[in-house]
């Protein structure tokens, strides 16, 4: 059962693509992830021994989880952060999850060297906060069309004429005939905890977090 004991830690965990490396991250930390590791339907786990309760969500739902105090710890990429602007305490770079934000175009476009030319372009991206903050700062105002995923298509059939969008491999804008014309800013994964909790169970996050500080620094000589 989900514990509402107040000495529980309760830490919001993203399903998908960071799933695996943030539950790897914790395990070496000491917590014991076996149960997050089965092919299980359910969306909260507790261990009664350490005292954590787990929540399975969505990425785009952790700062939600976190803001109102559901989850006292949450992980989630740059991107969902910078895009919602909850309030919710940034604690730690997990330098995992590495991709960057990019401007992008189709390649016979490219590359875009007189941005004046683009003034009021369409542009698609799931994440219309950072885009039009990035043209702001370009002094253009464009139009932006909110997407879900999928974005490189937009271009494809005339929907927009750049897209805002998330590259790691650089693979699906290869594949769709788009080419990367601006970086924004590079995003990884990050450790995010509620302001208020953060104080009241400094007894649980300080440990975790001094334990979480010293396998990022690992990994990042690793790489
Ligand atoms: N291609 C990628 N390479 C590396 N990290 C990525 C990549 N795409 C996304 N991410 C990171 O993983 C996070 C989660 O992405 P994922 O695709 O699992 O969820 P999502 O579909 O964006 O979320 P939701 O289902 O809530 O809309 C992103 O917010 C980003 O930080
Ligand atoms: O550079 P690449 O390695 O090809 O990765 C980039 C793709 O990964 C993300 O999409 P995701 O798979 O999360 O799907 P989405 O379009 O539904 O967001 C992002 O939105 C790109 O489409």
């Amino acid at each position: 059962m989900f514990s509402k004991n107040n000495d529980f830690l309760t830490v919001a965990l993203p399903k998908g693509a960071l799933f695996a490396e943030a539950v790897e991250l914790l395990g070496r930390c000491g917590l014991n992830t076996d149960q997050l590791l089965g092919d299980s339907r359910k969306l909260f786990f507790t261990d009664a021994e350490q005292e954590v309760n787990y929540l399975i969500c969505r990425p785009t739902d952790i700062p939600t989880f976190v803001e109102y105090g559901a989850a006292d710890l949450g992980i989630v990429g740059k991107d969902t952060i910078a895009e919602q602007g909850k309030d919710v305490y940034e604690l730690l770079d997990l330098k995992f999850g590495f991709c960057r934000f990019v401007v992008a175009a189709p390649k016979a476009l490219t590359p875009i060297t007189d941005w004046s030319q683009w003034a009021a372009a369409r542009v698609a991206t799931k994440f219309p906060r950072v885009a039009e903050q990035f043209f702001q700062s370009k002094g253009l105002q464009m139009e932006i069309i909110k997407l879900h995923g999928n974005i490189e298509l937009a271009p494809l059939v005339g929907l927009a004429d750049l897209i805002v969008d998330l590259v790691s491999t650089g693979r699906t804008l290869r594949e769709n005939n788009l080419a990367e014309v601006e970086e924004i800013f590079p995003v990884t994964a990050r450790l995010i905890a509620n302001r208020v909790n953060l104080r009241i169970k400094d007894r649980r996050i300080g440990p975790l977090l001094e334990k979480l500080k010293f396998h990022t620094s690992q990994r990042h000589s690793d790489c």
